[in-house]
């Protein structure tokens, strides 16, 4: 049985409302799809020292307040993913997708147009309700 993967998700949303996406490269897991930046939870960090490292490396923002959204486990047969998901309210900075990855700030009625990866189903609705 391979265990869960803990992973940091931001919803990360401008003062416009907008909320930024990021497509994952091809090659990864889930690759192609649009996802809410975020990664691995490594050993001896929180999930808020995660996803602080996480947003700076792959979006250069920097996080200055968070609240949390929702936790998902999903299964993709693959892959077990527990998902900790976090909005980030307050950030400084210019996105920008700093793995070559495209990034893109959606206005919320848009996001049904993205494709994203099945466990995050659960993620649109809440943030459309
Ligand atoms: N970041 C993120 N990951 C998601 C989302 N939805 C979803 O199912 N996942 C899954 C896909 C991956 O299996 C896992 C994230 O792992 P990852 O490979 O991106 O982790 P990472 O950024 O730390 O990258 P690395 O260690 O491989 O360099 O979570 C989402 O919205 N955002
Ligand atoms: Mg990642």
């Amino acid at each position: 049985m391979s265990k869960q993967i803990h992973v940091a998700v931001g919803v990360i949303q401008d003062p416009h409302k907008r909320i930024l996406l990021a497509k994952r490269p091809e090659h990864l897991h889930q690759g192609g799809k649009w996802e809410f930046p975020g990664g691995k939870v490594e050993k001896q960090e929180t999930t808020s020292q995660a996803l602080i490292r996480e947003l700076k490396e792959e979006v250069n923002l920097d996080v200055v307040s968070t609240e949390p959204l929702m936790e998902i486990h999903h299964d993709y047969g693959d892959k077990q993913v527990f998902l900790d998901i976090h909005w980030v309210t307050h950030f400084t900075g210019e996105a920008e997708g700093l793995e070559g990855q495209p990034v893109q700030w959606v206005e919320i009625e848009k996001l049904t147009d993205f494709e994203f990866p099945e466990a995050n189903k659960a993620i649109l609705e809440k943030i459309l309700s």
